[in-house]
Formats: C-alpha cells, sequence, structure tokens
C-alpha cells in the first residue's frame, strides 16, 4: 500500500469508529476484507488510527469536521503537509479536497487542545491540579510497552537476553529491577519464545508498582481478578496463596493456563462466591480508565458523565463487598486505572467514613509523567 492508501484506510476506520463501532474492532474488520494489506501496512494503518484518536478533537478542529477525512487533513495541518500531496484521487489515495472542505478549520483551543471532551475539563484539572495540561499532553502521545519478568522463571538479565536473541530490546526501570521497557521489536513479542514460555509478561509499570508494594504476608484474593494481571503479580512475587475472583467468570478463563505457564497455581473462586478470610484483598475494580487512555484512546470520547456517576456506585459496592473478607490486621489494596479523584481519592475518604473497622496505610498516585499508566492505590489495613 502506497502511504496515501493507507490514509485512505485509515480514513474508512476512523468514521467506522466515529460511528460507534469500538477501534479494535474496526480495525478487525478492515484487516479481514484487506487481504492484500502486508504486515507493515497493517500495523501503519493501526498507528495512524490511534494516533488520530489520541488528537480526535484538535485534529477535526483544525480540519474543519469531525470526520476521518477531516481528521487526517487537521494531521497534515498540524504537520505542516501540504494536503494535496495526500488527498490527490491518484489511485486509492483520498479523493482531492473540495473547496467547501478547504475552507474550513481553525486553531484548537481550550479542551479542544488538550484533546478532552469539553463536559470533562473541570473533572480533569481538579483530579490533577497543576499537572492537568502536562497529563492531558502527555496521552495525546504513544504509550510505551512494559514487560513484568516472572521471578519463577528467570532473573530479569537472563529475560532481558532471550528477548534481545528475538529482536526485542529492553531497558530495566530505574524504579523496578523487575520491569522492563521494550525500546526495538515490540511487533514481535506476540509470537516471541520468552513471552510463550512466560518469563515475561505484558504489563505497564505503575500497576507493577503498585503490585510490588503491597503486603504480602499470607493468603491472596484478587477480587476483580479479570484476565489475573494483579493475580499473576502478586503470585510472580511468591504470595503463598493466590485466589481469584470475578463476577464475569468467562473473564478469567485463560488464567489458570496464564499461571500454569507462569509456572504458579491460581485458585479460581466462582462469582459470588468469595468467602473466607484474606490477608490481602486486592479490589482492581471497574473504572473510567482516564490513566490508560493512550492506549485506549477511543475510549476518552466515549465515556460520558452518567458513565462516571454509574461507576462510582460499581466501586462504592465492591470496595464493601471485598472489606467483609479482609481477615483482621489484614490489607485492602483499592486500585484504579484512573486520575479522577472521585474513582480515587474521594472513594477512599468514603469507604473510611463507612467503615471504622480500617484505616488508610498508604496512597499513591502513579502518573504518566513520572510513571506510565495513570493508575491509583490506596492500601488500607483492618484493625
Ligand atoms: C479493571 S478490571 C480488572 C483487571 C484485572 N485485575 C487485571 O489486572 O487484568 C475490573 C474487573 O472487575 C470485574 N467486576 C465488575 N463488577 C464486579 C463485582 N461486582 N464483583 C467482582 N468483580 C467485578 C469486571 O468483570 C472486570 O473483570
Amino acid at each position: 500500500m502506497t502511504p496515501a492508501a493507507r490514509i485512505s484506510a485509515a480514513i474508512t476506520i476512523l468514521d467506522r469508529v466515529l460511528g460507534g463501532e469500538p477501534a479494535e474492532a474496526a480495525l478487525i474488520r478492515w484487516s479481514r476484507a484487506s487481504r492484500y494489506a502486508g504486515s507493515g501496512d497493517r500495523a501503519a494503518v493501526r498507528d495512524l488510527v490511534f494516533d488520530s484518536l489520541r488528537r480526535l478533537r484538535s485534529r477535526a478542529t483544525l480540519g474543519g469536521a469531525m470526520t476521518g477525512r477531516g481528521v487526517l487533513l487537521g494531521a497534515c495541518r498540524e504537520a505542516g503537509r501540504d494536503p494535496a500531496e495526500i488527498f490527490s484521487g491518484e489511485g486509492h489515495a483520498p479523493a482531492v479536497l473540495t473547496e467547501a472542505e478547504l475552507a474550513l478549520g481553525r486553531a484548537p483551543a481550550g479542551a479542544e487542545a488538550l484533546d478532552l471532551p469539553d463536559w470533562m475539563l473541570g473533572e480533569w484539572q481538579a483530579s490533577l491540579g497543576d499537572q492537568a495540561e502536562a497529563v492531558a499532553e502527555a496521552m495525546r502521545t504513544r504509550a510505551p510497552v512494559w514487560l513484568r519478568v516472572n521471578p519463577r522463571k528467570a532473573d530479569p538479565k537472563a529475560a532481558q537476553a532471550a528477548l534481545a536473541a528475538e529482536g526485542i530490546l529492553t531497558e530495566t526501570s530505574p524504579l523496578l529491577e523487575t520491569a522492563l521497557e521494550v525500546r526495538e521489536g515490540s511487533r514481535k513479542l506476540a509470537n516471541a519464545q520468552a513471552y510463550r514460555e512466560g518469563l515475561v509478561e505484558l504489563q505497564d509499570l505503575s500497576p507493577q508498582l503498585a503490585c510490588a508494594a503491597l503486603p504480602l504476608t499470607g493468603s491472596v484474593l484478587d477480587f476483580c481478578a479479570g484476565g489475573g494481571g494483579k493475580a499473576l503479580a502478586l503470585a510472580g512475587r511468591g504470595a503463598a496463596s493466590v485466589s481469584a475472583h470475578d463476577i464475569d467468570r468467562a473473564r478469567m478463563a485463560n488464567l489458570p493456563e496464564r499461571a500454569r505457564r507462569a509456572g504458579g497455581t491460581i485458585r479460581l473462586v466462582p462469582p459470588g462466591k468469595a468467602a473466607g478470610r484474606f490477608d490481602l484483598v486486592v479490589a482492581d475494580v471497574p473504572c473510567s480508565g482516564s490513566g490508560t487512555w493512550r492506549r485506549t484512546p477511543d475510549q476518552k470520547w466515549r465515556l460520558t458523565e452518567a458513565d462516571l456517576e454509574r461507576l462510582g456506585g460499581l466501586q462504592t459496592q465492591i470496595l464493601d463487598q471485598s472489606a467483609e473478607v479482609v481477615a483482621a490486621e489484614g490489607h485492602l489494596a483499592y486500585m484504579t486505572c484512573s486520575v479522577f479523584a472521585r474513582e480515587n481519592q474521594d472513594q477512599v475518604q468514603a469507604f473510611l467514613s463507612r467503615n471504622s473497622g480500617f484505616v488508610l496505610e498508604k496512597v499513591t498516585e502513579y502518573s504518566p509523567l513520572t510513571a506510565s499508566d495513570g493508575f491509583f492505590c490506596a492500601i488500607l489495613r483492618r484493625n
């Protein structure tokens, strides 16, 4: 595919996303219908789509329309490129821009320039204070890829060497020696032996740091286990016993196999059947995902105020349910991948005011400016 043909494909996919289709689904649909596209083309189209979604609003403003063509025209203008080179109508290039299209567009301002919806700007600023602009700017760029070394399978140096032998170059985080940032070859990861054999897992730096800081004194319950990222990290740290629970059993379907590959075992607890007492309960609750929007930028544009309200109710309910199975002197770790205070500090304060049997031991806010994804972890202790 020529560069202009890749842009045509990105325009088609963006129009589908703007019509309500999730970005991953729209990309897969395009891929299946485009057998002529090689792996380099697919990767390039994916990058164009995700890059456009991270800067959707500012580029649509510059390009004069919230459409695939408008956003890609905005991207040309942002980069100082002559749009006529791309919108040439030749071969599979996008059709020539009309006079009407060329007449539209202006410089973005305020929430447009930060690539945030208007309704969210106040919430964003109140939550992030003097870092609001810098974090919004970070969300407009591509996220790094992080790996967690599984100490049950390899030490960091051995894992790095195994990855390097397959063309994947990594660097160790100065904050955590088992966290590796992929500097080259990330697209080779899915098929790499080191990954398939469980030497490393994909996990962002921020949740890795959060899991590494949790007190491990005995049994662990991951109350909202999902795919098991936190449960696996804690099993990797050598937790005596790890149980995983989720309201949606299907989400944990691959967890036994992932645990086996990682050299450990995780006990699955059926939905709604978490019982007994655990020394550490992790509540990694459903949230806006606002800390991870550079990875899932379409979610930023889908989130509504009503969603935040609904999520708040769920977070409150899960906090209360998971607190019930914390042992005396045990810990409850409340986690989100959100940067919004109402999903983080506000939830913890409200929980403490409802539950006098718990005290707050530690709160850590991980920021894309100092770690990687925006992430929140509060460690509470039962008296
Ligand atoms: C943020 S995700 C968890 C991600 C996971 N911990 C990981 O690291 O891969 C939140 C999970 O909470 C689950 N969930 C939603 N409501 C729940 C509830 N009432 N009780 C337990 N789990 C719930 C969802 O099914 C989802 O898998």
